[in-house]
């Protein structure tokens, strides 16, 4: 089959979109009934390496009709006064969800931050609960990368029951929690790392791949099988050759997308969904606070009765 360069790339933006008109939707009613949506991000420290994503997640969440706050703390916070901040915002009824920025400095230890997180309003599906629930293949709200590069995996129409799949990358935010969404869909799923023998040659084996490393260019034409499905993970900063800072994934695009069916680009792939996702999960963890709080305000069955 000949395709145009195109359609090969498998874009995020219109994934995005839906995604996010079907959010302001819910949103509208949620206000409308007394439960406006709230997001809280925290970001401690020097935040160059999330300043994009938060940018992008305060837009997104205004388009959405979500509420947007940023909280920066110095980066010589003390790990309790986080957590005591965590804590305050947990109790708040106001705050519908708290996501954590990464990175965080490395005397704070970003576990224990990710816990302190209540999971009703665990947003980012990082807590050890929520991570639970994917692998009990409980998928209505699982982290938001993860989950934005399987979405896109779907958009290619590839069935992925007994879909030959190979991670690169197994990081607890994005490929692991891929690993388990792809097994959830009935995949048959090959996790790579740094320790992995040789990545080359279980990535040609792979009729969708998905790469998550944080390296320019790590997979190039001949890591990847003719007709193959390419996910990029990977948001790199770098100084093209005009001078200029620009960001790419993990994955030699203009080769692979020779060889390859199917290609994220870098940006406009995976990081526009990433956000949309974070929204969606906003309204999974409202309807849950709303269901908690409906078991323990609505109207008992005998007082309703009287
Ligand atoms: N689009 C989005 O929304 C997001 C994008 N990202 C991007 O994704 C990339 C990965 O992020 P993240 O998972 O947080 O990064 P981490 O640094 O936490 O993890 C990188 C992973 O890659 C593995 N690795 C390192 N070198 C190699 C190699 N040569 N071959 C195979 N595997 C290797 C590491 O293995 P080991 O642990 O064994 O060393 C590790 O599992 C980054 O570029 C990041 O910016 C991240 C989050 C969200
Ligand atoms: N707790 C936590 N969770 C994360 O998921 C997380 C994080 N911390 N820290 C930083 C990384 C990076 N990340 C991005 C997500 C989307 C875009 C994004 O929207 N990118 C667009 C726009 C790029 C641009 O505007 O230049 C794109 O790729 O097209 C970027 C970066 C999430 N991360």
């Amino acid at each position: 089959m000949t395709r145009t360069d195109d359609s090969r790339y498998l874009k995020g933006g219109p994934v995005a979109q839906r995604i996010i008109a079907s959010v302001r939707e819910d949103a509208a009613i949620a206000t409308a009934e007394g439960f406006p949506p709230k997001l809280v991000s925290i970001t401690v420290g020097d935040t160059d390496a999330v300043d994009v994503y938060v940018r992008n997640q305060r837009a997104k969440a205004a388009l959405a009709g979500i509420g947007f706050e940023e909280r920066r703390f110095a980066a010589d916070i003390t790990a309790g006064e986080l957590e005591a901040a965590i804590h305050g915002l947990n109790a708040d009824p106001r705050v519908t969800g708290i996501i954590i920025q990464r990175p965080v400095p490395t005397h704070i230890p970003i576990k224990t931050l990710q816990a302190a997180v209540h999971p009703l309003k665990d947003v980012e599906g990082m807590h050890p609960a929520s991570i639970g629930n994917i692998v009990y293949n409980q998928l209505d709200l699982a982290p938001c990368t993860a989950a934005a590069s399987v979405e896109l995996l779907k958009e290619t129409g590839l069935d992925l029951q007994g879909l030959e799949v190979v991670v690169v990358g197994h990081s607890e935010i994005v490929g692991k929690p891929i690993a388990f969404l792809l097994m959830s869909e009935g995949a048959t799923v090959t996790v790579c790392h740094h320790m992995t023998r040789s990545v080359a040659a279980h990535a040609r084996r792979a009729d969708a791949l998905f790469v998550a490393v944080g390296k320019p260019r790590l997979i190039k034409a001949d890591m990847v099988k003719p007709g193959a499905a390419v996910i990029d993970i990977g948001i790199n900063s770098e100084i093209g050759p005009d001078g200029e800072t620009r960001i790419v994934g993990d994955v030699d695009t203009d080769s692979v997308k020779e060889v390859a069916s199917w290609i994220t680009p870098v940006p406009g792939g995976v990081g526009p969904l990433t956000v949309a996702i974070l929204l969606r999960n906003t309204m999974v963890a409202l309807n849950r606070q709303r269901a908690l709080y409906r078991a323990s305000y609505g109207v008992p069955d005998q007082i309703a009765a009287e």
